[in-house]
């Protein structure tokens, strides 16, 4: 089994397994009072929502650092097109997710995630902070899946493992790029360069199947993401996906074309830009007939680095620091207990 340094952060905060068990979504034939949500104040996915102006930046542009640095600024997400990945690769991840989830409830349970763990089936972390369960499954990875991958298809894992191992080089390279064009944005000078850091990453397979009341389920409930920054797939046809914009209230996301890849900030380089980019928040919708599937791959430094606000030594004088020192493993500690009110437990 592989061991992580995220599973270390997550040790000392473990859920129940109460809290980590999604319910049996095969068997099911209407939403559960564990499940109903108060109505959700929007049209279900596949009705027409306009896509609102969240910057598209291509990879390839001479401006890109000025363009990521404003869309981070302005959005806190963003898309990216010309990123060099073939669509081929986001096809494979997401028929080997397909072929998990669809497997039979008894199975997907062999692999449940650990109480104390990261990687593995189940609910979202986030779960036991809401007083209703999410119409979501799961299934975390940290490099190999190996071991889970053995226990689901005794005879037939390596092609899960290939794509899976594969999919998260590709993501290391393209987060190592994006957090590059940040850093240069945030720091023109490179004091602080991006070798200050040793990262690490995780992939998350979302699956929300379908649901007989779309009006009163959610997908994800509202949250940010942690870590530095996230990479989301979502597949054309499905949208879900939608952002809480000041004066606008909740807005979906729609992908500009199949291979645009949705980049949104985390709350690690929203400390790190000492709240210059806000750390988007963020929900899923469910659909009644389309059973959609995520690709979420989340980049951040390695557990021990400590993350403080980048001011440039010109500024330094008229900035007032915003958060205090923190390590990845004492911030993932802190919101694992209380959520975002995080925020205010670290701030200066
Ligand atoms: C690296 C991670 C980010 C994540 C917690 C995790 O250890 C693995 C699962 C991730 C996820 C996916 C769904 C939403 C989210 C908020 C959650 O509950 O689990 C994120 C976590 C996060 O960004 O904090
Ligand atoms: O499925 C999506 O569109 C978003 C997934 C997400 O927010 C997450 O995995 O953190
Ligand atoms: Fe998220």
């Amino acid at each position: 089994m592989t061991t992580s340094t995220l599973e270390e952060a997550y040790k000392e905060n473990p859920l129940s397994l109460q809290h980590i068990l999604p319910i049996d979504f095969q068997s099911i034939q209407e939403v559960p009072n564990s499940h109903l949500w108060p109505k959700i104040n929007n049209v279900p996915t596949s009705h027409n929502d306009k896509n609102p102006n969240v910057p598209i930046i291509d990879l390839i542009d001479p401006n890109v650092v000025e363009l990521m640095g404003h869309a981070c600024k302005t959005w806190g997400i963003f898309q990216v097109v010309n990123h060099g990945i073939s669509l081929k690769y986001f096809d494979e991840v997401e028929s080997q997710a397909r072929r998990l989830f669809a497997l039979p409830t008894e199975q997907k349970v062999k692999v449940v995630r650990s109480t104390n763990g990261v990687t593995g089936y189940g609910t979202a972390r986030i779960t036991p902070f809401f007083s209703k369960f999410m119409w979501h499954e799961g299934f975390t990875i940290v490099d190999s899946p190996l071991d889970h991958a053995k226990e689901l298809w005794p005879n037939d894992y390596k092609k899960f493992c290939d794509v899976m191992e594969n999919y998260q080089t590709k993501m290391k390279v393209l987060s190592f790029q994006l957090c590059m064009f940040i850093l240069n944005y945030l720091q023109p000078s490179h004091e602080h360069s991006i070798n200050s850091f040793e990262f690490e990453g995780a992939l998350q397979l979302n699956s929300y199947p379908c649901c007989p009341n779309p009006y009163h389920a959610l997908g994800l409930a509202p949250h940010t993401d942690s870590l530095f920054l996230t990479i989301l797939h979502q597949t054309n046809n499905t949208k879900g996906l939608q952002i809480l914009k000041k004066d606008q209230g909740w807005t979906s996301i729609a992908p500009v074309s199949n291979d645009a890849l949705i980049v949104n900030v985390g709350d690690l380089l929203h400390i790190l830009s000492n709240g210059e980019f806000p750390s988007v928040y963020h929900r899923v919708l469910v659909d009644q007939t389309k059973h959609r599937v995520s690709l979420a791959y989340f980049f951040g430094p390695q557990v021990d680095s400590i993350i403080s606000p980048l001011v440039s030594s010109q500024d330094n004088d008229g900035v007032v620091l915003k958060y205090r020192n923190v390590t990845v493993k004492e911030y993932l500690g802190l919101k694992a207990k209380h959520l975002e009110k995080v925020f205010s437990m670290i701030r200066i």
